[in-house]
This record gives structure tokens, sequence and C-alpha cells, in this order.
């Protein structure tokens, strides 16, 4: 296959949900230049997998730290204060006022970006009554979406399914990260909200967040470049 165009290879961030940093590092040398943005979630992270982040910044890799924060304003803004040395580009918190706020002042100029997660994409309308939330996907997405721009959020972790929408309310300016991406064909597992690459990208995604369809493929760095060439093809 060709060589990508390094800005389209960089919209696909690969969740490396393993269970240890020898797990993640073979995937990484796996994938080689397929893949230049990475995601650090729950599963690696508290398996030692953060100082894998500086680690893979200074190789060039972008590096999204998924630990989806939530907490008193205070320990959110600890916790990004403490986040913020590693040399992420982005870093989630739960959509909340205090939350945002928090983490917005304590990022500065020169910590990651702050992404809010609107409604998890393995949520559906169900689920949120479930929750106890009175608002569906939709308005609770557009609600927190609303919310997080004017409290100077960097970007949003949405649904590739509101991201059309989303674009046209908020403007070109925030990031539109999505997971929820299944390449056609590939099993969605536990998430509800899904869409093909080439039609994420084509309704606005900025990013697209993929894990099991990369990381349990049979052959992980042909998944990667079949997905990069859709994202090429659909910008
Ligand atoms: O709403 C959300 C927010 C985060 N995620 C994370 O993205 C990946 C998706 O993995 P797949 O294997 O492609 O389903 C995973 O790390 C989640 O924690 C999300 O899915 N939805």
């Amino acid at each position: 296959m060709a060589q990508a165009d390094p800005a389209d290879r960089d919209r696909l961030i690969v969740a490396l949900d393993v269970p240890s940093v020898d797990a993640a590092e073979a995937m990484i040398a796996r994938l080689g230049d397929s893949v230049g943005f990475y995601k650090i979630g729950y599963q690696l992270a508290y398996a030692g997998g953060l100082p894998l982040v500086e680690k893979l910044a200074r190789a060039g890799k972008k590096v999204f730290v998924d630990l989806k924060l939530h907490d008193i304003g205070n320990t959110v803004a600890r916790g990004v204060e403490s986040l913020s040395s590693l040399g992420a580009t982005f870093l989630t918190v739960h959509a909340y006022p205090q939350t945002m706020k928090a983490a917005v002042e304590a990022r500065g100029t020169s910590g990651p970006k702050i992404l809010a997660v609107t409604v998890l994409t393995s949520y559906d309308d169900r689920d949120l009554v479930d929750a106890g939330y009175a608002l569906g996907v939709r308005d609770l997405v557009e609600a927190r979406a609303r919310q997080a721009q004017a409290i100077g959020v960097d970007g949003l972790v949405c649904s590739p399914e509101e991201a059309g929408h989303l674009r046209s309310l908020i403007g070109p300016d925030m990031t539109l990260v999505t997971p929820g991406i299944r390449p056609a064909g590939t099993a969605a597992g536990d998430q509800k909200r899904i869409m093909t690459p080439g039609k994420a990208i084509a309704a606005g995604a900025s990013y697209l967040v993929v894990g099991r369809p990369v990381m349990e493929a049979a052959d992980p760095k042909q998944a990667a470049d079949a997905i990069v060439a859709e994202i090429a093809a659909a910008k």
C-alpha cells in the first residue's frame, strides 16, 4: 500500500486497550509507521502505562490520555496539573460544568487540550433513562456541547452519529473526537452508537478512536492502513 499522508494517518487514534506495557509496546512496534496517534485509557494506565505517554511523545507519536476525570473541582485541577507534564495532546474529563471548568483552568497554556466526554458511545436513550436522566442522547449531547463550548473546553468526545449536528451547532473550532467506529463487517461489541470510518469523517469527525477493530484484527497493521485509506477517501 502507498505511504499514507501523515495528516490522514494522524486522524486515526488507536486505543491501546491492553493489560500491560509489554503488550502495548509489542503492538506499537507491530503497527510501526501506520499509526501516529495512540490512546491510553484505564486498562493500560492502571497497569503502569502512564510513563509510556512520555516515551511515545519522545518518539514523535501523539498521545491521548483517556482517563475521563470526574471529581470535585479541586481534585480534578490537581489531577490535570499532574498529567500536564507528560506531553499528551488530549486529556478527557466528563462533561459536567464543575469538572470542565476546573480542568480548563488547570491545563493553562502548556497542558493537554481538554476533551469533554458528552455521552458515552455505549449508551442509548434507554441507558440514559436507567441512569436517571430526563433527556435523550441527542438532547443531552447538545446541552453538554453548549456548556463545554461556553466554558472554553477544547473539544468533545461524541459518537459519529452526533458529529454532523454538533459541527453545525458549535462551528468549526472545537475538535470532535469520535469513538464508536466500526469498519464494515466488524463486531459492534458493547458500542451502541456506531459508524464506519468513512461515514464518520464525512459527518464531521476530526479524529476517529478505534480499539478492538485494530487491536483484535488478525493483521492490525493492515486494519489500521485500511481505516486510514477510508479517512483519505472520505475527507
Ligand atoms: O464515549 C466513549 C468514550 C471513550 N471510548 C473509548 O474508546 C475506545 C473504543 O474502543 P473500541 O474497542 O473501538 O470500542 C475505548 O478505549 C473506550 O474506552 C468509547 O468507546 N466511547
